[in-house]
Parts: structure tokens; C-alpha cells; sequence
């Protein structure tokens, strides 16, 4: 479990992280989303014990992270936005650079680059890292960053500039890493699609506050209501007039929009009682992307 306490972060009287608090558990991935500047790469860099906070509390385990960085870094693995890779390297040659960092054995470096390499689908059939495409580099980078097969990932946009293919990949990849390999994730994204689809839990940073942070179910009871397209058609026109108001006709097809349950079913009720029928119905959720349009900056 990683738990932060009131965090915040003051770069020179500007407060870029204002109590921030939340805890992950383990084997979960957690989404931070915000607009451009909010605070999600600050935050992530404060989880990964590369820089300080200016006040709160950051434990993961037992390892209070504040007072010991460096212990956390044996058991993390940090993906930053974007990650300068040395361009006249092999893959096997900077993984193992990398291994060597960590303390480990030239065999385990081969052992675990190879597993890492096969799991990322990635054969840079010996090109220098400067030779690799974006999609393949963005794979060293995650295959460096887990090469000590640490718990815990931080992730700054990890599919970012990225093509549709790759990133459905990627996220494939984390997916496995948190079911199989039983890994804490945090990442941060401006793909909101990606976030809804991966994340069991998500946080919405404003201006360097928690504006929320929970399941996509939470976040759509807190951001908004579901609302339902209904598409019927019926003879008994007297029926729908004393349910609902506002409703269009077109070619004999009636369409309502309506945010109550309950007159949902009262109106489908009074079609089939009519003898109508029931066309369609659509239910439609928030999405991150209408909360955060909705929040504005
Ligand atoms: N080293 C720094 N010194 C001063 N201000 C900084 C520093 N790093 C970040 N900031 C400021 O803190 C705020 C948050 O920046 P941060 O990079 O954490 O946001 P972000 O949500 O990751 O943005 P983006 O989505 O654009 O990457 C911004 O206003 C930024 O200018």
C-alpha cells in the first residue's frame, strides 16, 4: 500500500500540490488526470521519491519515503514523460547498463531483459536505440523500468505520442503486470479513454487540488447522472403526453431524453401497455473527458 498524507509541493512561493491525499492498494492501477499543469507529473515525482514534498507524509509499506528515497527506489520503477535513452546503445546493452545499477548479476540482467523483451513483444533485431521507432523506445524505457522487477510503477504518460496499436498494447501490458505480477501502478494520461478503460481508480487534480478520486462509478454519481435515450413508437400518443413533455416525431418514431429512472420505466411500461414497442434504449454516463470539460481549469 502506498499512502500519501497532505501532500504538498511549493516551488518558490508557486503552490503546484495543494494536501494531497490518497492511498493505492496494492495490485491495483491508479489514473491521475488533470489539465496541462495541474500537478499529475509533480505528484508522480514526489511517489516515485525523486523529488520532496514541502509538508505531508508518503509511506509505501513500511518504507516512509520522505525520510528514505532510496530505499524506495530498489522497489519502484519510474517511466518518465519522456525518457532520453542513450542513442548509440543496444537494447541489451542499456538493459543491462540499467541491471548493473540495480546490483544485478550479468545472468539475471540476460534472464530478466530477455522475459521482459518477449512480454513487450519487442525484437529490435540489434538496431542502436537512436535507430528504434517511438512505439519501440517507449518499450525500453518500461522494459528498464521494471528490470528489477520492482512492486511499484509510476508512469508519467505512458502511451503518449503513441499509435492506436501500440498503446492498446501498452495498456494490455499494465493490465497483465497489475493481474499477473501483482504490481502497484500510477500513471498519469491525457488519453481519458485509456484511463476509464485501465484504471480501478482514478484522481481528478485541478490547479494542484484533489478534486476527487475513486472508482469511474464514483466519479459519475459525483460529476453527473446517467441519462437515457428512449426510441419508441405507439398509437396512443395521450399515453406518452401524460408521462413525458419533451419528446420529438419523426417518420412515426418518437426519441426522448430522459435523466429519471423512474420515468424510464413508467414511459416503457405505458408503451407496451399501448401496444407500442420499445425501439431502442441508451443509457449514457459522464465520461472523464465531459467531467473534466465540466470542471474547466
Ligand atoms: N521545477 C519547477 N519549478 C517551478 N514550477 C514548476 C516546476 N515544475 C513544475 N512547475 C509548475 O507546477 C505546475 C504543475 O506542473 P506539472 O508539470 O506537475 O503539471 P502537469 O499536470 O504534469 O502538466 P502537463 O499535463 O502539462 O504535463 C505548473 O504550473 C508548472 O509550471
Amino acid at each position: 500500500m502506498m499512502r500519501a498524507n497532505s501532500i504538498s509541493k511549493d516551488y518558490d512561493g508557486f503552490l503546484a500540490l495543494d494536501n494531497v491525499s490518497f492511498d493505492l492498494e496494492d495490485s491495483g492501477i491508479f489514473g491521475i488526470v488533470g489539465h496541462n499543469g495541474a500537478g499529475k507529473t509533480t505528484l508522480l515525482k514526489i511517489m516515485a521519491g525523486l523529488i520532496a514534498p514541502s509538508s505531508g507524509e508518503l509511506t509505501a509499506g513500511d518504507i516512509d519515503v520522505i525520510k528514505n528515497p532510496d530505499a524506495l527506489k530498489q522497489n519502484l520503477g519510474y517511466l518518465p514523460e519522456e525518457s532520453r535513452l542513450y542513442e548509440t546503445m543496444t537494447v541489451e546493452g542499456y538493459l543491462s547498463f540499467f541491471g548493473e545499477i540495480y546490483n544485478m548479476t550479468p545472468e539475471s540482467v540476460k534472464a530478466r531483459s530477455n522475459e521482459l523483451l518477449h512480454d513487450l513483444s519487442l525484437d529490435a533485431g540489434g538496431k542502436k536505440l537512436g535507430e528504434l521507432s517511438k512505439g519501440m523506445k517507449r518499450k525500453v524505457a518500461i522494459a528498464r523500468s521494471l528490470i528489477h522487477d520492482p512492486s511499484y510503477l509510476v508512469y508519467d504518460e505512458p502511451t503518449s505520442g503513441l499509435d492506436p496499436m501500440t498503446s492498446r498494447y501498452i495498456s494490455e501490458f499494465l493490465r497483465s503486470m497489475k493481474s499477473d505480477k501483482k504490481k502497484t501502478i500510477l500513471l498519469s494520461a491525457h488519453n481519458l479513454y485509456q484511463v476509464e478503460e485501465l484504471c480501478d481508480r482514478v484522481m481528478i487534480l485541478q490547479r494542484g487540488k484533489e478534486v476527487a478520486f475513486g472508482t469511474m462509478d464514483e466519479l459519475r454519481e459525483q460529476f453527473g447522472s446517467v441519462y437515457y435515450i428512449v426510441e419508441f413508437v405507439t398509437e396512443d400518443k395521450d399515453v406518452i403526453d401524460s408521462i413525458i413533455e419533451n419528446y420529438d416525431l419523426s417518420a412515426g418514431i418518437y426519441s426522448a431524453k430522459l435523466d429519471n429512472v423512474d420515468t424510464l420505466n413508467s414511459l416503457t411500461a405505458a408503451v407496451s401497455s399501448s401496444g407500442g414497442r420499445i425501439r431502442k434504449i441508451e443509457s449514457h454516463y459522464p465520461s472523464l473527458e465531459e467531467m473534466l470539460l465540466k470542471l474547466g481549469r
